[in-house]
């Protein structure tokens, strides 16, 4: 019986080649090769007589072959083999195509059972290059098989084959991280039964069985880990800042907040009396108004004499974050600074010396509060725009300049509750769910190139009532075809503005202008000196500029839903009745019936859940950075019941035996120490 830490090069079958290709797949181990699930499975349980046989469906056929296969030489690089093969009731013509070994594996007057498509008429049917073996063998056919994912120099059959093979050198010491208590009280399969059925399933039923065993054992472990983390987090100590009466902060504000805004700022203020640095996650949709809960908390620490620090992802969004955070704070007595990459040296140093000094009390930066000159006279709240476009190492550096600050993170991706659950596991969560009174429904619809000239109508129409207008065009910053999407924004532009709208203002913003030109560029357009602004996504978060109406998407079908949603947030942010238009694009049907979604809700949370059936965990943010393990098998989006009772059992346990030093749990801890160690590589 091999070890699970086994390098799969030395699997029966395997061998090194393989053992190469099968790395690209993440497979090294015989652990990772058990543990690799197939994506999908192809039933080959339908066993029919060829009279009943019709074209175009997917079957295994009983047959004899009726005399010996023919080989012949059509050209050069095309062999055919013909066989004719009969059952009691009827004939069938197959045809293999430069398979030539056919022609001597298969007798005359033996039993075969093939699998593959029906062609020809149900009077003469026909097969091509179906899978085939003898009667007896039921590797391949007569049974369902599992299908993976694949990469060069790889077929299905040796994935098979290496799988069986892996199953049998595991023996009984297959991965299993369930203690025997929590397997039998949620009535979940046995280790080796699950992995059998997962990878050559039974039936359907032992698959489903396979399967929730697996789901539940990866969410278990997960929340688990998660558990462990917030039990870490417990101990390390802070300060609790002073009680002071929010009602002078509210009073004080332009507008009143929505009931969703205000138990978001009263969770934060009570996290934060407490000795226990606060830790939480606003999540809101867009404009939800999440900066007023930043700016609550900047306020309320403020009272305590002590300074916040306030780190969005981009300048544009630091310098947008100064403006609204001054506004709201400066006429309270609030002394707030702005630090970016950007800014000159001399300008830095000033910000820096104010900072050690306490004479500023609100902080608001880029990456570039990171780095060494910056000191603080005492940080006591930290606060992170757009998380997941940070690492927690990043979250981290900044924290370390404080005693133990509190910390207090914004997202704008509306993230499924669940999935927050999971990702943000060792935070807790607000959730703004409720918009600023008054706000209209973004109106979407999904256009094609033929509204194109009505469209241009439009804009011009919205321009002439004094609105503005976005027009998106998509970027993929780091992708190679970067130059020419960058080109064609700009060929795009020039021709809106020479030949459609001689008449009007446009300007064109993108990722690869210099922080300053941005920044120009971003400012004349909130100050309405432009009606219409061209930009690649650096719009996408957070830009809030109420009087823009309409936002033109082009090729929409290469953005990410969650994406649009987030782009389509910009607009219908003031009291204009505001309208998204999606040019399809050369995406076809799929994308159309998937751009569909955007015009039937504006709900950010529905969009994204979406999102997340179509595109997975892995892909929804686009990076690893969110440090969620790979997830091998649970479908976040299918799961959620799963996952509700794989986590009450979670706790169950870390409550009965919080050092999961009991020998019953030694496998599970064993295995979140393995999450902790992937966890700490990914993420600093
Ligand atoms: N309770 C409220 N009543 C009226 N207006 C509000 C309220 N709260 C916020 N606003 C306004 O709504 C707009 C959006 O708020 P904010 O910029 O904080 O949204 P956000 O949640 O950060 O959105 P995004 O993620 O899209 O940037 C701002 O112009 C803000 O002044």
């Amino acid at each position: 019986m091999a070890d699970l830490a086994t390098d799969i090069q030395y699997i029966k079958g395997v061998g090194e080649a393989r053992a190469k290709g099968m790395a690209k797949l993440g497979i090294q181990t015989l652990r990772d090769l058990v543990s690799f699930f197939p994506r999908a499975y192809e039933d080959r349980t339908v066993i029919k007589p060829i009279s009943l046989a019709v074209p175009d469906e997917t079957v295994c056929i009983r047959a004899m072959a009726a005399a010996a296969p023919r080989l012949s030489h059509i050209r050069k690089g095309l062999d055919l083999v013909k066989v004719r093969v009969v059952d009691e009731g009827g004939a069938m013509d197959i045809t293999f195509f430069n398979q030539s070994f056919v022609k001597d594996a298969i007798k005359p007057g033996e039993v075969y059972v093939f699998y593959g498509k029906v062609a020809g008429t149900a009077r003469r049917p026909e097969m091509t290059n179906p899978v085939f073996e003898r009667e007896t063998t039921r590797n391949v056919t007569g049974r369902i098989m599992p299908v993976y994912r694949l990469t060069a120099g790889l077929s299905q059959n040796i994935l098979a084959g290496a799988a069986r093979q892996g199953l049998e050198a595991c023996g009984e010491a297959l991965p299993d991280y369930l203690p025997e208590a929590v397997r039998e009280g949620y009535k979940l399969a046995q280790a080796r039964y699950a992995y059998e059925n997962i990878h050559f399933p039974l039936s359907f039923e032992a698959l489903e069985i396979a399967r929730r065993r697996l789901i539940f054992e990866e969410l278990f472990i997960i929340s688990a880990a998660m558990g462990v983390i917030r039990k870490i987090r417990t101990v390390k100590p802070g300060r609790g800042l002073k009680d002071a009466d929010m009602d002078v902060f509210y009073a004080a504000l332009p507008f009143t907040l929505t009931g969703a805004q205000k138990r978001s700022i009263e969770q934060a203020v009570s996290d934060m009396k407490r000795p226990t640095p606060m830790n939480r996650l606003v999540q809101g949709d867009v404009g939800s108004g999440k900066t007023v809960v930043a700016a609550a908390c900047c306020w309320f620490t403020w009272k305590s004499g002590c300074q916040s620090a306030f780190m969005a992802p981009t300048e544009i969004l630091a310098e947008q974050h100064y403006r609204s955070l001054s506004a709201l704070l400066e006429p309270l007595g609030i002394q707030v600074g702005l630090l970016t990459g950007s800014m000159t040296p001399k300008q830095k140093k000033t910000v820096q010396g104010q900072l050690r000094l306490g004479e500023l009390d609100v902080i608001i930066g880029t990456h570039a509060l990171l780095s060494e000159g910056v000191e603080f006279f005492d940080l006591a709240l930290v606060v992170t725009d757009e998380q997941h476009r940070f690492g927690v190492g990043q979250r981290s550096a900044l924290t370390a300049k404080g005693d133990s600050p509190h910390v207090l993170v914004m997202s704008a991706t509306p993230i499924p509750r669940t999935l927050a659950l999971i990702i943000y596991g060792d935070l807790d969560v607000s959730v703004i769910d409720e918009l600023p009174p008054g706000r209209q429904k973004v109106e979407t619809y999904t256009a094609g190139e033929k509204l194109r000239q009505r469209t241009y109508n439009f804009m011009r129409k919205l321009v002439g009532e004094g609105r503005q207008v976005y027009v998106v065009c998509p970027m993929v910053e780091e992708s190679e075809t970067a130059d020419a999407d960058l080109k064609s924004a700009q060929e795009y532009a020039a021709r809106l503005q020479q030949e459609i709208f001689p008449d009007l203002r446009v300007a064109l913003v993108h990722g690869r202008m210099k922080p300053k030109e941005k920044e120009r560029v971003m400012s004349a357009f909130a100050a309405g000196q432009t009606d219409i602004l061209v930009a690649t996504t650096v719009i996408e978060v957070g830009v809030d500029v109420p009087n823009a109406a309409l936002m033109v998407v082009e090729n929409a079908d290469r953005f990410g839903l969650s994406q649009l949603h987030q782009l389509r947030g910009r607009v219908g942010r003031g009291e204009h009745q505001s309208y998204c238009i999606l040019f399809e694009g050369a995406g076809g049907e799929v994308s159309r019936e998937r751009l569909k979604i955007m015009c039937s809700t504006n709900d950010g949370f529905k969009i994204s859940e979406e999102d997340l059936k179509l595109r997975g965990p892995g892909d929804f943010f686009g990076s690893r950075q969110h440090g969620l393990p790979e997830m091998h098998i649970a479908s976040l989006a299918a799961d959620m019941d799963v996952l509700t009772t794989a986590q009450a059992a979670a706790s169950e346990v870390l409550k009965a035996d919080p050092a999961l030093s009991r020998p019953a749990n030694k496998a599970m801890k064993e295995r979140i120490d393995t999450l902790f160690e992937l966890r700490a590589n990914t993420l600093n």
